[in-house]
């Protein structure tokens, strides 16, 4: 059977729940993936899902995507959603600027407002001087640039980043993520991002899913809620390090 996820416009009800999962189950043929999962996300929240590789983070975000149905359990999903998978899936024949501007075309914006926002925001990526390049003479780090600011350029309610930085240096992709939290204060919305990297669970989110090797549960759910204002900070706390103990004895 299909169970596909229940989508809703975000004004459709006032809960401030706009992700929920509830007992889900996912197997691909005998694998089973998840057997009873039950996560949710707060809008204006940034939430992290931290587990090893193969542990069913992109199989979730695909369930919340309504990519792929589930086996059984409730999905509800309140608002527009972008997506960025972990591969960048631009399109070769398209140049940077026109794989970036994409979303804002398809959204019937004017080629003239595409041009400026591409021109505003290609240099904040660091990807100045490459607008008329193919994704073929870019680096893996800069494709991955790209594609991070064409699903930003979506502007939609709810963002779901797959490894958004993982193939990043780490000053690149501490620039990301400041430029991440700067967008997200701006733009209001909600973004669950998927990694590896419990530094940066702790550096972006406001809570943190620590998920099992499959088939995957939740072995914590982690408030991450000292300076919340300046985000910085919070990597040279001593609680960040006890949180870092906490995290890898679930991992
Ligand atoms: N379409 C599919 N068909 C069959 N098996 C699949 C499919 N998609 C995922 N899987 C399997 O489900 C398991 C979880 O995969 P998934 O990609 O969700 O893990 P992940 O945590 O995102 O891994 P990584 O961090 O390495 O990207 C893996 O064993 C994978 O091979």
């Amino acid at each position: 059977m299909w169970i596909m996820p229940l989508r809703m416009n975000s004004s459709q009800s006032d809960s401030d729940t706009v992700i929920s999962l509830k007992h889900v189950g996912k197997s691909f043929g005998e694998m089973v993936v998840f057997e009873d999962i039950s996560l949710h996300v707060n809008r204006g929240e940034i939430v992290s899902i931290l587990g090893s590789s193969g542990s069913g983070k992109s199989t979730l975000f695909n369930i919340i995507a309504g990519l792929i149905p589930i086996d059984h359990g409730d999905v509800i999903v309140k608002g527009t959603v972008g997506y960025m998978q972990q591969k960048d899936l631009l399109l070769p024949w398209k140049t940077v600027s026109a794989n970036v501007g994409l979303p804002l075309k398809l959204k019937g914006v004017e080629k003239e407002d595409i041009k400026k926002r591409i021109e505003e925001y290609l240099p904040l990526v660091g990807l100045e001087g490459y607008e008329d390049k193919f994704p073929f003479q870019l680096s893996g780090g800069m494709r991955q640039r790209a594609s991070f600011l064409r699903t930003l350029m979506t502007s939609e309610e709810i963002f779901l980043l797959d490894e958004a930085f993982g193939s990043l240096d780490s000053i690149t992709r501490g620039q990301m993520q400041k430029w991440l939290l700067e967008m997200k204060r701006e733009l209001d919305n909600t973004v669950v991002f998927i990694t590896h990297d419990i530094d940066e669970a702790i550096l972006l989110s406001d809570r943190i899913y620590v998920i099992s090797k499959i088939p995957a549960e939740i072995k914590k759910e982690i408030d991450v809620d000292f300076h919340k204002d300046d985000k910085n900070k919070r990597l040279l706390s001593s609680k960040t390090l006890q949180l870092k103990q906490e995290i890898l004895r679930y991992l």
